[in-house]
């Protein structure tokens, strides 16, 4: 639908060029001149994302090289002038053998190769460039955090705002308050090093965040009237999916904006990248719950501690949570169905490990076993502000069931403490070392900005820095493989029953769709091309 705003002749006047007697303020609006002459252009289409454009930028080369990569100005504005820069005469940097990324270098997607293996995919490498295509007093950048909260916000926010101050001499950076709807709808803030110094310490993001409200014409509109042109969007998936709608309506409009996407999701579930920031912190701070789990448990006859842990559609955080604490007996993961009653179920595995044990620990995903709720307590279609899909506390949920189970049956009397740190593990400040990560983040977002480079997403891949396009990071999710050998050590640590048969696994799966990377996956993240979709059915009652 075609918004009234933004088909009104006065929308039309906010995509003229603005003057302004501000030193820098007319480069930043260089502008491709036929995007701005052709006033059908000018239209708004839609005030909701646009499909983005599936062609991605591809370069192809010898022995299967392929290198996706990523937009940048030049790409659709011409004959920029570049500039040096700043970096090499930056004291900091004087002992630097090699102050600039080579303009070639590529990072493998893939690094597990055999002899014939094609080179396979490519992104562009990370880091500073001889020259850059913003002069200084000509940028004017702005920083957003949408989405929930993980640790580290605060830092990225702190290293992009001095990365631009200290690194390249910038003074205009502004913060844009509570998420997307922020760029229409909320006054912004300055940000200077002295505001954001001590940042990093605090949990949350000062600028605040939102869920909802991705407008993308009131958006542009915004960053156009503000005279914006390097917009850092620090945000999940949904976040990257409004990032990239936001580049297209730049492009169309043929400003001279570079969109710098920086990931996070304390689930881990972006594909491509090594991890998210705040994820280590958040797995850290997940084991002060299932320690205080296995006190309780272990303190009362037939203790059982159960602790629920966040992870909409992946169960990386318990997953990792399990591994690093050694006290929890079973893990439950939205990839991994299982069931309740009967051989081979949770409930005689409690039964069981109780008998041995005494008491244990259980750790379960947020989004795990959905399916068995029942559908008077499933919430059928209740969405957020996003569309993401409320889940309902499956943990309170299943210890209710097992308390019944114990009952009913007229089994021992156990004692179940039920624990939810679910808010607290991604309220608090980062770690040590998603600190330094969230920095390395921030200033390969603010180098590839400077660099021209834009509609792009920052993040390590197998180790280094990269630039990679939206599309990918958008186009699926990042899952726990249930046949890999991460998951297969979770399951020898804990002892728990798969719930799942070997042969189950491999009818259910879909071969088209599980690539041999998959298979040779070390880590638990899925790192090949196509992403393995739930491989095991399981029918209503709850048996395979
Ligand atoms: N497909 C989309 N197109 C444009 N904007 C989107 C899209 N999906 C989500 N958004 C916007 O992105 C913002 C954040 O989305 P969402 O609430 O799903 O969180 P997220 O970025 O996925 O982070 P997380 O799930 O880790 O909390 C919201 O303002 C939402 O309106
Ligand atoms: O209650 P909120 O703020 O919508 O956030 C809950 C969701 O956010 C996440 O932490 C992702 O950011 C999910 O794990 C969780 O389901
Ligand atoms: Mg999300």
């Amino acid at each position: 639908m075609e918004s009234a705003i933004a088909s009104s002749p006065i929308s039309l006047l906010k995509h003229t060029i603005p003057s302004d007697s501000r030193p820098g303020f007319n480069k930043r609006f260089a502008s491709f001149p036929s995007a701005v002459a052709d006033g059908s252009k000018l239209r708004a289409p839609s005030t909701r994302a646009a499909a983005v454009t599936p062609n991605m930028k591809v370069v192809k080369g010898e022995a299967g090289y392929v290198l996706q990569d990523v937009p940048h100005i030049t790409d659709y504005i011409p004959d920029l002038p570049t500039y040096p820069n700043p970096l090499q005469t930056n004291p900091a940097y004087s002992v630097v053998k090699q102050y600039f990324v080579n303009i070639d270098d590529t990072v493998a997607e893939n690094i597990v190769v055999h002899k014939s293996s094609p080179r396979g995919v490519h992104f562009r490498r990370a880091g500073p460039r001889q020259r850059v295509y913003f002069e200084s007093d000509e940028v004017h950048a702005c920083i957003v955090t949408c989405g929930g909260l993980c640790p580290g916000l605060n830092t990225v926010i702190r290293e992009i705002v001095c990365g631009l101050y200290q690194i390249y001499g910038v003074n205009e950076v502004l913060g844009i308050s509570g998420g997307y709807r922020g760029f229409y709808a909320r006054n912004t803030v300055n940000l200077t090093p002295k505001v954001v110094n001590d940042i990093h310490k605090r949990g949350g993001t000062i600028l605040g965040t939102s869920r909802g409200g991705h407008d993308t014409m009131k958006i542009v509109d915004s960053i156009q009237d503000r005279g914006i042109n390097q917009v850092y969007i620090i945000g999940g998936d949904g976040t990257q999916k409004g990032a990239a709608v936001i580049y297209e309506e730049i492009r169309r409009r043929g400003l001279k904006v570079s969109v710098a996407g920086i990931p996070k999701t304390i689930d881990n579930d972006i594909p491509v990248i090594d991890k998210s920031f705040g994820f280590d912190t958040a797995v850290e701070e997940a084991q002060r719950a299932i320690n205080a789990a296995h006190v309780e448990a272990e303190s009362f006859e037939n203790g059982i501690g159960m602790v629920k842990l966040m992870g909409r559609y992946s169960g990386f955080i318990a997953m990792y949570a399990t591994l690093a604490s050694r006290d929890v007996d079973c893990c439950l993961i939205p990839e991994s169905p299982f069931y309740l009653e009967g051989p081979g179920g949770l409930f005689e595995y409690v039964e069981k490990r109780l008998k041995e044990n005494g008491h244990m620990v259980v750790v379960v995903a947020e989004g795990a076993g959905q399916e068995l709720l029942s559908d008077a307590i499933r919430s059928l279609d209740q969405k957020d502000a996003s569309g993401n899909k409320v889940l309902q506390d499956v943990g309170l949920w299943i210890a209710q069931q097992i308390k019944e189970y114990f009952k009913r049956r007229n089994k021992r009397t156990i004692n179940l403490k039920y624990i939810d740190p679910t808010y607290m593990i991604r309220a608090v400040p980062s770690n040590a070392s998603d600190n330094v990560y969230c920095t390395l983040l921030a200033q390969s977002a603010v180098h590839g900005a400077m660099a021209g480079y834009t509609g792009f997403t920052v993040a390590p891949v197998n180790g280094r820095h990269s630039y990679i396009p939206f599309q990918r990071i958008t186009e699926r999710q990042n899952k726990v493989v249930i046949t890999d050998r991460m998951w297969a050590r979770l399951l020898s640590s804990t002892n728990q029953p798969s719930f799942v048969r070997t042969v189950d696994i491999l009818e259910g799966s879909n071969t088209e769709e599980e690539t041999p990377s998959a298979a040779l996956a070390e880590n638990g993240f899925y790192s090949g091309d196509k992403q393995i979709n739930s491989p095991v059915k399981i029918t209503g009652d709850g048996r395979i």
